[in-house]
């Protein structure tokens, strides 16, 4: 699915971040003065379905994060649950990348895998390396569904351990080389770099060759585009999946909400392909 959006010169990750203070002030509205967490997760579900509707054309992939629906409890998880088959339906050729961080023992796993890939029917997921490659079996034996693994996060503290030398080198490229040496067989890998470290960025693109990478941190966290596609590109000018979430779907406040968060992701796509040359 990738491959097709990058043919298309479509390089951006639309990041499914929905704050309930940032919504816009007519969604809030209709959900009443002192909303439950039900009215609460409609809201948040017309917000994504709205963004989702407006950008479709536009997505190298839809990235929903798991903190923003599970804050509303259970309506929140069944909002999750139907932004996820909103885009299915309206958007069937963008990947889903559900943004759920997890990782624990095999067993734990398993249940995460199934709620992700057979409930939700993400095609990918963000997992931790921390418990290594026998834990992660479950995502990995899955060829049909992607594992993106965290190898040098976007935050400012992110180097407290992946920066820490192990081997003559540091933690985060001893995982990125692990990935792409070991765990990479069912080729269903990508990693994640934060645009906040293109030096690193750089540095993993030279350890996982045209492998997808997901970059998030462009856009409210500040990260530099120019020096993200030259960091982030491979040899043939595609391999990144650029995500930024605030930056789009907050670019208006008004309602014309959706239609600002398309222009954004234009302007951002057009940012990287000017680029990416
Ligand atoms: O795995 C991620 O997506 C991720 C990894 C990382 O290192 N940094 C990071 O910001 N993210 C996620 O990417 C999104 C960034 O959001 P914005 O900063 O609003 O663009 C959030 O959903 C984060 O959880």
């Amino acid at each position: 699915m990738l491959d097709a959006r990058w043919d298309a010169g479509l390089f951006v990750s639309v990041g499914l971040d929905p704050d309930w203070d940032r919504l816009p002030a007519s969604l809030r509205a209709a959900a009443g003065a002192e909303p439950s967490d039900d009215a609460k997760a409609g809201a948040v579900l017309r917000f994504c379905t709205a963004i989702v509707d407006a950008t479709a054309d536009l997505a190298c992939a839809f990235k929903p994060n798991a903190a923003f629906f599970e804050r509303f409890g259970a309506p929140g998880v069944a909002a999750l649950g139907a932004v996820m088959r909103h885009i299915r339906a309206a958007a069937p050729d963008v990947p889903v990348i559900y943004d759920a961080k997890r990782g624990d023992i095999g067993s734990t796993n398993a249940g995460y895998v199934e709620d992700a890939f057979d409930r939700l029917g993400a095609d990918a997921i963000t997992v931790h390396p921390y418990l290594g490659a026998e834990s992660l079996r479950p995502f990995l034996d899955r060829a049909d569904r992607g594992t993106i693994v965290l190898v040098r996060t976007s935050n400012p503290g992110g180097g407290e351990f992946q920066d820490l030398a192990v081997g003559g080198e540091p933690l985060y490229r001893a995982v990125a080389r692990r990935v792409a040496d070991h765990w990479n067989g069912n080729r269903n890998c990508a990693v994640v770099v934060g645009a906040t470290y293109p030096a690193e960025l750089a540095a993993v693109r030279a350890i996982v060759g045209d492998m997808p990478i997901l970059i998030p941190g462009v856009g409210a966290q500040g990260g530099d585009v120019r020096l993200t596609v030259e960091a982030g590109r491979d040899a043939r000018g595609r391999g990144m999946v650029v995500n930024a979430s605030r930056g789009i779907i907050y670019a208006g406040a008004g309602a014309d909400f959706a239609d600002a968060a398309r222009a954004e992701t234009l302007r951002l796509t057009g940012e990287i392909q000017s680029f990416n040359r």
